[in-house]
């Protein structure tokens, strides 16, 4: 039985409809996601995975449905209090990481905790405990364009974890990098995730990515097609 079995969600979406100018991103989507739970959200390019995810995080506002998250409605908070909750109960990795390239691998990971008041040496000491997590803390202090591409992503799922966030929410973390890559980064995910607690929704267009979740829902047209246990 998966963590994410509980009755009540940590985060919920219902029937969320949203619209790009006239394109119509998600078409009464839905899907919820349990305390520690890792869910693949896939489907073809254009399907509305991003757009979901973004929704589900309070990064973009839905047109018209609900964003449930522990009991409150996400979708209704005032901006103010969206950003502070998103600071404290969320991560995000995307694509690229989206390291501050003038910054070393530790001090990037050390900066969100700096930002919520910890001094530079603990927030340097945490920092470098989720490196070790994720196998990079020899890389420390490189800048990440002196990083490989899984190492830079690996560095930026440390910066996710590392403010002890109950969901994180990662799009395509490993779309530009190899099978080999993949695998690195998706185990060390996986792992800590489970060991935090930390539920993960998963935005990937791979079955090789959707393969490390508990659970997948499929978009088709900004609506989920197939929800299904992967493993
Ligand atoms: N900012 C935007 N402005 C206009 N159209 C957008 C915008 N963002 C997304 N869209 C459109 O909305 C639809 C859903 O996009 P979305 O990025 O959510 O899909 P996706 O499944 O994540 O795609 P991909 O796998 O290619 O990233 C697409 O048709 C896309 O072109």
């Amino acid at each position: 039985m998966s963590k994410g079995d509980s009755a009540v969600p940590l985060l919920a979406a219902r029937e969320l409809t949203k619209a790009h100018g006239r394109t119509e991103a998600l078409r009464g989507a839905s899907v919820e996601l349990g305390a520690g739970e890792i869910l693949a959200v896939t489907g073809t390019s254009g399907s509305g995975k991003s757009t979901l995810l973004h929704c589900l995080a309070g990064i973009v506002r839905p047109d018209a449905g609900s964003v449930t998250y522990a009991g409150q409605r996400l979708d209704q908070l005032p901006e103010k209090r969206l950003s502070e909750l998103r600071r404290s109960d969320f991560g995000v990795v995307f694509q690229f990481g989206q390291l501050i390239p003038e910054l070393t691998a530790l001090d990037n990971v050390a900066l969100p905790l700096m930002l919520a008041g910890t001094d530079r040496g603990d927030a340097r000491a945490r920092a470098g405990e989720w490196l070790e997590r994720f196998g990079v803390r020899g890389q420390g202090e490189l800048r990440p364009g002196e990083m490989s591409g899984g190492q830079a992503q690996r560095t930026a799922l440390a910066r996710a974890l590392v403010t002890g966030p109950r969901v994180v929410f990662a799009d395509e973390p490993t779309g530009a990098l190899d099978s080999l890559a993949t695998e690195q980064v998706m185990t060390a995910l996986a792992h800590t995730a489970r060991e935090a607690g930390t539920a993960v929704l998963l935005v990937t267009h791979d079955d090789q990515v959707a393969a490390y979740a508990d659970r997948e829902v499929r978009l088709t047209d900004g609506a989920v097609a197939v929800a299904g246990v992967t493993a």
